[in-house]
This record gives C-alpha cells, structure tokens and sequence, in this order.
C-alpha cells in the first residue's frame, strides 16, 4: 500500500456502492430551489441529533421517503444548552452535522440558532415537517407555520426504548470504575 496507507486521501478513489464519494455538502436552500423547479417535495425534520441512535435513523430514512429530498434542521450548541442544559450537546454541531449528512436519506442538513426552528423553516418552506412519536402534531408549533404555505406537519412512529438521555446514562453508567468488594 502507498505511503500513508488507507488513510493517504490519493487512495481514496472507490465510490460507496450506490454512494459517490463525499462531496462538499449541498446547499439547503440551493437543494430547495432545485427540487421545487422539477415539481418535487421538500421534506424537512428538526431536532438535536446528539448521539445518534436507531430511532433517529428509522425517523430520517421514513422521512426521506415521503418526498424528494429530505432537509435535516439541527439546533446549534447553544440552542441545544438552553433546551437540554448544561452538559449537553455531548457532540459539537460540526460533527453532529457530519454525522447526520453521512447518512444516504440525508440530503443537507442547516443549523439553526434560535430556540425553535421556525424561521429557518419560513425561509425553507418545505411542503411537509416530520417529527418522531414523541410529539403531537397539535403540539407542535411548526405544524401552523408550515400550514401557512400549504405543508403539513407529520408525526412518524417512535422506536421505544431509544433517546440520546439513554444513551448517555448507560456510557456513564459504564464508564464508573467497576467496586470490588472488600476482602
Ligand atoms: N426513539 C425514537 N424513535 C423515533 N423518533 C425519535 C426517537 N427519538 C427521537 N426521535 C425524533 O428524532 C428527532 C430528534 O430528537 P432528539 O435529538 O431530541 O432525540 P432524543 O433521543 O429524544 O434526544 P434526548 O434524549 O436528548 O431528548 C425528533 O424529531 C424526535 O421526535
Ligand atoms: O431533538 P428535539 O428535542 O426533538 O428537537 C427540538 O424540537 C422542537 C420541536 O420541533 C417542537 O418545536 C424544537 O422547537 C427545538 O428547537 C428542538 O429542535
């Protein structure tokens, strides 16, 4: 193997089966327009996204099949802090987004600031928002704004048993210097 091994980038010249090899990531508003002009369906989903679980990727793939493209929206750090508290996120955005653009339903992901997603979605307008089984349409503020231009609000089905909470409790969990006890 070449100096450098499999790490040496000039090796990396093999496409994923079915994927291209990573790409610089696609503009959301760019993927937005260009999927419109051909009468397609923008599809959008939000949230943390912090450790990534079976849940969220049952979520992402379902939603990605309900369109054309699928838009990942993302709370930054901060937002996420303010939501979750201190301690969280456990991943930085930068990978919390390149872990979410690796996925093949993900078709770009936008960071948003604020505490809700919402006026990135009136700049996005997708025609539906999904959210996973742990929220009610009704009780999603999104669901008028997205009615607003004529989308809709979806919930998918909840994968029982998977959050980032959890997972995040058992690595502490496991991480705890194992007692043995005294002779
Ligand atoms: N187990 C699950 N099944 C299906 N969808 C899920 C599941 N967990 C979260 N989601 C959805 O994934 C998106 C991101 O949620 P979030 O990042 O809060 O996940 P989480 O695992 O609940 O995190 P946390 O435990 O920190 O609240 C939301 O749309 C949420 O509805
Ligand atoms: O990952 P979460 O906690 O599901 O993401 C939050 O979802 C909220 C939801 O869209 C209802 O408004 C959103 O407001 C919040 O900013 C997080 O994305």
């Amino acid at each position: 193997m070449a100096a450098g091994g499999a790490g040496n980038p000039e090796l990396w010249r093999t496409a994923f089966a079915g994927r291209t090899p990573p790409v610089a990531p696609t503009d959301p508003f760019a993927l937005v327009e260009s999927v419109r002009a051909r009468g397609g369906t923008v599809v959008a989903t939000g949230g943390c996204f912090d450790l990534l679980h079976a849940g969220h990727v049952g979520l992402l793939e379902s939603a990605r099949r309900i369109g054309d493209c699928l838009i990942v929206c993302v709370n930054s750090d901060a937002s996420i802090t303010r939501r979750k508290g201190p301690g969280r996120p456990l991943n930085p955005v930068e990978d919390r987004v390149r872990v979410l653009a690796g996925l093949g339903c993900v078709d770009a992901v936008a960071v948003f600031e604020e505490d809700t997603p919402i006026a990135l979605l009136s700049r996005l307008r997708p025609d539906v928002w999904v959210k996973g089984g742990d929220y009610s349409v009704e009780d999603l503020p999104e669901a008028g704004v997205v009615r607003a231009w004529g989308g809709q609000a979806v919930v998918l089905p909840y994968l029982d048993g998977r959050s980032t909470t959890l997972l995040a409790h058992r690595a502490a969990e496991s991480a705890k210097p194992v007692r043995t006890p005294p002779r």
